[in-house]
């Protein structure tokens, strides 16, 4: 166990007399909020950003949503690197794309791997949690007033009331859109949220979560002052189904995309859909990525309605780095990246589409 973590320990270590399980205490949502707030003048424009998402899904703004950025953040230098750069390219495009920055503190992983800033903002396998949650919500807010809105992966559903209400958008991933706490989460989030299609490729999980997120539920939870709670939540009308691919290939080509959009039609929720570049729709190779972006953009040229975004994942330097003492400046430590200079020729060719 690391030092700071230790100090961080309490009498809630052992309650459950349960030698497999130890607790350390951390702070309340409430008293992280408190100590890192929102100002009022971000707050609004994070209404406003919200808005401007739900209106390109609704599809009452034909922007093209493009939301891109690095697969994890691991360092606040690169992070804000990107934000800079990719604020100052949305000043130019801003008028055809919906640019959303990519930000995700948290990592699923296959098996076991490094779970994110949240998680181990030491990146040595610290787990410090406590000074994960800091490192997290100060980032977002500085990657806010940037200006660009922000989007994460909602991973461990007891994170969420510490980061929600700097985000503009938020995914559930692959790995989780078939858990029902989950899709009680997205329940209860007052902002638009892509369910994945699961990693063997299936859309049913998807179109189920929109419907069971969009229902009002009750959970089991905590309140903002970390007490035990029944959460009561209204449901979400703002989700849409994410295109990733699946262990059979990718499903972003025309026929896919069209196959998905029927399903969404026969369904009550949101018919948009987004299309994420990566993951296996690329492969996971990292300039494929550009293949499948310009494809959704000629299939939206062709008269396919149901494409309102993509994804990709993006970073200063294109690749990956494993995860080591010596790190190379704005390389990804997770999913190989499209670089800066080919993503920002990218979304020129996708404004100009
Ligand atoms: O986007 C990131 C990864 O694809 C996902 O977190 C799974 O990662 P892993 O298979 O390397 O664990
Ligand atoms: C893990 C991710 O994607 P997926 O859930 O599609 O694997 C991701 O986008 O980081």
């Amino acid at each position: 166990m690391n030092a700071s973590v230790a100090t961080v320990r309490n009498d809630l270590d052992n309650c459950l007399a349960n030698p497999a399980r130890r607790a350390y205490a951390l702070p309340t949502p409430a008293g992280l909020r408190e100590s890192l707030p929102v100002q009022p003048a971000l707050a609004a424009r994070i209404q406003a950003q919200r808005a401007a998402v739900r209106a390109v899904l609704d599809g009452t703004d034909d922007r093209l949503l493009v939301i891109t950025g690095p697969c994890s953040l691991h360092d606040r230098e690169s992070a804000l690197d990107y934000g800079r750069r990719l604020a100052a390219l949305n000043e130019e495009l801003g008028d055809r794309l919906l640019i959303v920055m990519r930000a995700y503190v948290e990592k699923p992983r296959t098996t076991v791997g490094w779970k994110g800033l949240l998680h181990d903002p030491r990146l040595d396998g610290g787990n410090d949690l406590h000074a994960g949650l800091h490192a997290a919500r100060s980032l977002l807010i500085e990657l806010g007033e940037l200006g660009l809105p922000l989007a994460t992966e909602l991973l461990s559903p007891m994170a969420a009331p510490y980061l929600e209400d700097t985000l503009s958008w938020a995914a559930i991933g692959a790995r989780t859109t078939e858990s029902q706490t989950h899709r009680e989460l997205v329940s209860g989030l007052d902002l638009p949220v892509g369910f994945k299609n699961g990693t063997d490729g299936d859309l049913g999980t998807a179109l189920d979560a929109m419907q069971a997120a969009a229902h009002s539920h009750t959970q089991f939870g905590t309140d903002d002052h970390g007490r035990a709670a029944l959460v009561a939540t209204a449901g979400n009308p703002d989700t849409h189904l994410i295109l990733r691919g699946g262990r059979a290939g990718p499903n972003c080509d025309a026929a896919s995309v069209r196959a998905a959009a029927e399903r969404l039609a026969d369904s009550p929720i949101n018919p948009q859909l987004v299309v994420d570049c990566s993951h296996a729709n690329s492969g996971k190779d990292p300039l494929r990525q550009s293949t499948v972006a310009d494809d959704v953009v000629a299939q939206r040229r062709a008269g396919e309605r149901a494409l309102a975004g993509i994804m990709l994942e993006s970073h200063i330097e294109t690749g990956k780095q494993a995860l080591s003492p010596a790190l190379q400046y704005g390389v990804s430590i997770t999913d190989a990246c499209l670089g800066w200079s080919e993503t920002q020729q990218l979304l020129r060719r996708l404004a100009a589409g």
